[in-house]
């Protein structure tokens, strides 16, 4: 079994339970009156190179990555920072995440937030318009191309932005045919784990012009951004560059400012 699989497999088990106590219809019901999606890519449009900031407990290519006592706390840090999304992984099992943490973050800033988790059913989407997301992950590698669709089909029929995470070329190809607008490349290979920064600098060329890029995994300091944003990325998403550097905030500031720096690379479009 791929560390996907049994990711995936335990996020099944985990979902089972939830949709035990809550039965989906009840949950489309109370996550339809929940307050409206906040718009994320007026905020990701900003000018320059837009920082997403993760909330990442561990992980299963390093483990332990921060001891995160207060979600919230840090969340405020980000949105002070500048962050112009914060992502809230909300696996439980390999990432120490959870909806409480989702909660609590929620209730403490107002910057668009993204739910990190494996999604792979309808109830995940409407799960997190209930506790607020107004933008939601989904791996390519993850879904069968009907549930891709599906689901992304979902997320914006809810009024919030689907992130969908290609790692090759024919995911990309898959992701472009379901009209994704919005697309991660992660650099984190699903297989070894291994961060391979230059996959963005691959696909990024075959990709359309129209399409918003974000650049996901591997950011350890300005640097990275900076190659990133050369390559056009319109966006990078940091998880242990900055929950594992001993001052998140910090290290969000120097990121931020090296976005909007004048000598920062921009997107041509
Ligand atoms: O982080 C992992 O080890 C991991 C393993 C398997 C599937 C997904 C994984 N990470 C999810 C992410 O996409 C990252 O949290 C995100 O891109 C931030 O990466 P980083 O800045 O390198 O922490």
């Amino acid at each position: 079994m791929s560390v996907l699989e049994d990711i995936v497999a335990g996020v099944r088990e985990d979902l089972a339970e939830r949709e035990a106590a809550l039965p989906f219809d009840e949950l489309k019901r109370k996550a339809a009156e929940a307050p409206a999606p906040r718009d994320v890519m007026a905020s990701l449009k900003e000018s320059g190179i837009g920082v997403i900031a993760e909330v990442k407990r561990r992980s299963p290519s390093k483990g332990e990555l921060a001891d995160i006592a207060d979600p919230a706390s840090l969340a405020k840090d980000y949105e002070e920072a500048g962050a112009r999304v914060i992502s809230v992984l909300t696996e439980q099992r390999r990432f120490g995440g959870s909806l409480a943490d989702f909660d609590a973050v929620r209730a403490a800033v107002d910057v668009p937030l993204l739910r990190k988790d494996f999604i792979v059913s309808p109830y995940q989407v409407h799960e997190a318009r209930l506790h607020g997301a107004d933008m939601v992950l989904l791996i390519v590698a993850a879904l069968e191309q009907n549930a891709l669709a599906a689901l992304l089909d979902r997320v914006e029929s809810l009024g919030m932005t689907a992130l969908v995470e290609i790692h090759n070329a024919e995911e990309a190809d898959r992701a472009l045919e379901v009209g994704a607008q919005v697309l991660g490349v992660n650099a984190r290979n699903l297989h070894t784990l291994e961060v391979d920064r230059d996959v963005f600098g691959r696909l990024a060329p075959g990709l359309p012009m129209e399409t918003f890029k974000i650049a996901e995994s591997g950011v350890r300091g300005p640097g990275d951004l900076m190659a990133y944003a050369g390559h056009g990325a319109d966006a990078v998403l940091v998880g242990e560059g900055l929950v594992a550097s001993g001052d998140p905030k910090g290290a969000l500031v120097k990121l931020v400012t090296a976005g909007s720096h004048p000598a920062c690379p921009r997107p041509s479009r």
